[in-house]
């Protein structure tokens, strides 16, 4: 199977180089006074990713030698020619280097896509969210089970990088795919024993409906721990860090009813140990969890099973290929060190573990399918 990548014009990815990044990097340098230099570096970084070649990092960045590792012979390259994984992932790291975000001054640590990130938890969507708890706590377990797996996966279309150029959010539609009874067996199975960890993907309303999740599985014993994985350093525009867990928990302690409980059930799990907040370089590195380093794999084999939320680990997790979308999903995943599921949003081309009924009521919808973020998918692999 074919590696993606992006030099086929108006192929899904080279729309993310052609039409996404303009507008990203824009977005950018309207959000911040940043001075000319940084304004100079952002452009001339999207220059290089659609004429030029790849350049490495400054030989003095913190991280050149992790990116050595990393690289797989494409610098000097074309970025188009890259695989498509190897360079969006890599762009993320050189934008943070134009707006100086790890060099002693007065920009380091600032998260480049901050404001977007916080303006997302004050909208009315967000407070409505909030409300909607109260209605859930009423419910039957299998119901609360069902509300709150769903709205962590439709969470991941709030993305907002991939709001960027999607059409305006409509009504969510189908699962294409639904393990959800398995992932509910494997953790009923284990419980009072259960350790999930959880691989964050978006902050903003994802990981909210992400730790109110966490938060459903320790209150009801379905785990008894959760290991939280979030990114450490801004990365895909939207990904959740330390901060952005904060700035949520925040939130949602600050609103009324049932979440403001839950909001400190989480704060309180948080520092007596039941959620353990971890980070990893890899976490943001251009490669597939076939490359999941030792420490890692180490650290998250105890896991009853690990929930990987969103579109780029989904691609991390099976590989960035242009698999046939029948190809089995347990058959892709079975190298992953624990039972592992999917919850994820189809945001990008590639798609397995589906059914020859659904993809041809998928192909009848004559849509990008694969792509508009309106199917979803919950796979399980015990
Ligand atoms: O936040 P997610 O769900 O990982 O999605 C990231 C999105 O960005 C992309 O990398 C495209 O830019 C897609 O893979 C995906 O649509």
């Amino acid at each position: 199977m074919e590696t993606i990548v992006s030099d086929r014009p108006e192929s899904f990815a080279w729309s993310v180089w052609a039409k996404r990044h303009p507008i990203l990097i824009k977005q950018i340098q309207d959000a911040f006074p940043y001075p000319a230099e940084v304004h100079r570096a952002l452009d001339a970084l999207l220059e290089e990713t659609l004429s030029g070649v790849i350049q490495r990092l400054p030989a003095d960045a913190h991280d050149f030698a992790l990116w050595e590792d990393w690289d797989r012979g494409w610098y000097g390259g074309s970025w188009l020619s890259a695989p498509f994984l190897w360079a969006e992932s890599y762009f993320y790291r050189r934008l943070l280097e134009a707006v100086g975000y790890f060099r002693p001054g007065p920009w380091q640590g600032i998260d480049l896509f901050g404001p977007a990130k916080h303006a997302e938890l004050r909208t009315p969507t967000v407070e409505a969210e909030l409300t909607a708890l109260d209605d859930v706590a009423g419910l039957p377990l299998t119901e609360q089970r069902r509300a709150l797996l769903e709205a962590a996966l439709w969470g991941n279309r709030a993305d907002l990088g991939f709001r960027i150029t999607a059409a305006a959010e409509g009504p969510s539609t189908d699962l294409v795919a639904d393990d959800s009874a398995q992932l509910w067996s494997i953790l009923d199975a284990a419980s009072p024993n259960a350790t999930v960890h959880l691989v964050a993907d978006n902050a903003g309303r994802e990981l909210l409906a992400d730790l109110i999740l966490v938060d459903h599985l320790l209150t009801t014993g379905a785990a008894t721990r959760v290991v939280m994985h979030v990114k450490p350093q801004p990365y895909y525009v939207s990904d959740a860090t330390g901060a952005d867990v904060i700035a949520v928990l925040r939130r949602i302690t600050s609103a009324p009813g049932t979440a403001a409980k839950a909001g400190h059930r989480l704060w309180t799990a948080l520092t007596d140990g039941a959620i353990t907040l971890r980070t990893h370089p890899f976490w943001c590195a251009p490669l597939t969890f076939r490359h999941l380093p030792p420490d890692l794999t180490e650290a998250m084999s105890p896991a009853t099973l690990t929930i990987l939320k969103g579109d780029l680990n989904y691609r991390r997790l099976i590989g960035d290929r242009t698999w046939p979308p029948t190809t089995p999903f347990t058959d892709l995943t079975a190298y992953f060190p624990t039972p592992v599921a999917a919850l994820r949003t189809l945001k990008s081309d590639v798609a397995v573990g589906l059914t020859p009924p659904t993809i041809t009521q998928l192909d009848a919808t004559a849509t990008a399918w694969r792509t508009t973020g309106e199917h979803a998918l919950i796979q399980v692999r015990a």
